[in-house]
């Protein structure tokens, strides 16, 4: 498989105690797949350990290193928007560079495109903190694009917000993984949003794979 996720037989202990074990599927190019379960289920543990931010038994595959949207979107407030998404070129760019602000043009160009991408083509001068939280989740959205990894993660990226707002972040996901072949692989707490906006499902209850 090229430009998806595979996972197989992941295990994930913590603090001596098993969070996740067994969890085995896989994510295709421009296929969203749902991470169901009750807080606790290990929903954001499935993820960073996608993401190579948790150590972790078993197979995680994926052309590149996976892109990671955070729950709490996790922007500097103040940086502007296009600051904050040019962070996430921060590994072709380096940290030297990135603190003198010596952003490359190209570099500035796509930075431009991915919030092109994500509907927010005009707020790039703004500050962080005078955004809207659908914006803020949108910049944490386009800062993951600009990684130009094949695979996406957003854990819980619509919990703080209200009904519309979350409704628009997932179509937006959903579209990119249409448009971009992106794979998509995103933890709801909420059922009916991931019945509504999830090609498959996969449900997690106390970290192990049950039917959604
Ligand atoms: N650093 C850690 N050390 C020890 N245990 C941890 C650590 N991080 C998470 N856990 C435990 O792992 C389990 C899964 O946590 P996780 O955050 O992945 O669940 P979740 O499904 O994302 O929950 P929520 O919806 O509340 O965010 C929980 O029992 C939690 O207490």
């Amino acid at each position: 498989m090229t430009g998806g996720l595979v996972v197989e037989g992941l295990g994930v202990a913590l603090a001596g105690r098993t969070v996740l074990s067994g969890i085995s599927f896989a994510v295709a190019p421009g296929e969203v797949l749902a991470v169901e379960g009750a807080s606790g289920a290990g929903k954001t543990t499935l993820l960073r350990a996608c993401a190579g931010l948790v150590p972790h038994a078993g197979l995680v595959r994926a052309a590149a290193r996976p892109a990671m949207v955070f729950q709490h979107h996790a922007l500097a407030r103040r940086l502007s928007a296009t600051d904050n998404v040019m962070v996430g070129a921060l590994a072709r760019i380096g940290f030297a560079r990135a603190v003198l602000r010596l952003w490359p043009a190209p570099e500035r160009a796509l930075a431009a495109g991915c919030l092109e991408r994500v509907g927010l083509g005009a707020v790039g001068r703004r500050r962080a903190d005078t955004l809207s939280g659908g914006q803020r989740q949108r910049v944490a959205i386009a800062r993951a694009l600009m990684q130009q990894a094949p695979v996406l993660l957003a854990d819980e990226p619509v919990a703080s917000l209200d009904p519309e707002n979350a409704e628009a972040v997932l179509l937006l996901l959903r579209d990119l993984a249409r448009r971009s072949g992106l794979a998509v692989l995103v933890s709801l707490h909420q059922p009916e949003l991931a019945r509504r906006h999830a090609d498959r499902r996969l449900r997690l209850d106390a970290g192990r794979m049950v039917p959604a």
